[in-house]
């Protein structure tokens, strides 16, 4: 099929769900930059706020004290793929939200109805921005972010999978650990109350275990496509 010219095709919203290191950064990013759409990490945002709790002296464990800060700081998303960015009250913190402490506290912080609906409306607020269109990664995008996406896939890989490429991104960190941690943190991702990780109905479901990035990224592509084509 013939590429879309992305500066007459209509604007399309692409949700992408799913688990921690089935690829949906990397594909998301690849994806909006080849078809000229706008990019939303919403796992940054999530990181962002955990990040600003544990700078602030908030006590995470507490969800009322993390309910009565979630109004407070101010998360600004970029959504240039090429060029991810996000600043918490004006700071860079893109390579602050990655570190161990973060990442293990995110779980929690992004659990509190009180977050979710602060960073849902900013979520929603951006896509509607998005004068071409946008492709939004996280765990509940296309369940309840942006239902009427025009296209919803959900992004799926082995425990081994997912853990060996995490692994290879932290330089040496011992994979029977990380993937300890990922199903720890998926767990609870998946089984909190309010918008837990799923896969919406009307999804795509992709399998990247056995499939190259690149691979993943031509099957999204495609399927965006498809549905601009119809539009
Ligand atoms: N299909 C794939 N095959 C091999 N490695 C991949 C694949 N998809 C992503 N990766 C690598 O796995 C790591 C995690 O990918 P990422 O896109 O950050 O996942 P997620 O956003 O779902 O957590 C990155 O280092 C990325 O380059
Ligand atoms: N839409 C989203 C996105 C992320 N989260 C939470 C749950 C995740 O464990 C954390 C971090 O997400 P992130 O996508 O950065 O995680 P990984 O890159 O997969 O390690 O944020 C969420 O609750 N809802």
């Amino acid at each position: 099929m013939e590429s879309t010219d992305a500066r007459t095709a209509p604007a399309v919203i692409v949700a992408i769900d799913g688990p921690s290191g089935t690829g949906k950064s990397s594909t998301s990013k690849a994806v909006a930059a080849q078809l000229g759409l706008s990019y939303l990490d919403t796992g940054a945002q999530y990181r962002a706020i955990t990040w600003w709790m544990v700078n602030n002296g908030i006590d995470i464990a507490d969800p009322f004290s993390v309910a009565d800060a979630a109004g407070k700081p101010d998360i600004v998303s970029g959504t240039d793929p090429a060029a991810p960015a996000i600043t918490v009250d004006g700071t860079d913190v893109a390579a602050a939200i990655r570190t161990q402490e973060v990442t293990s506290k995110v779980s929690a912080v992004s659990a509190v109805p009180e977050v979710r609906a602060r960073i849902t409306e900013l979520q929603r607020s951006i896509a509607s921005a998005a004068g071409q269109g946008i492709v939004v990664e996280g765990r509940d995008i296309g369940t309840t972010v942006l239902p009427d996406a025009d296209l919803k896939i959900f992004l799926t890989a082995s425990p081994e999978a997912r853990a060996a490429r995490r692994s290879g991104e932290l330089k040496g960190a011992d994979v029977a650990a990380t993937r300890a941690a990922l199903i720890k943190r998926d767990t609870a991702d998946s089984t909190r109350k309010t918008s837990p990780l799923a896969k919406a109905d009307d999804a795509v479901e992709v399998d990247t275990s056995d499939l190259t990035l690149q691979q993943v990224i031509e099957c999204v592509v495609t399927l965006v496509e498809e549905k601009r084509a119809t539009k």
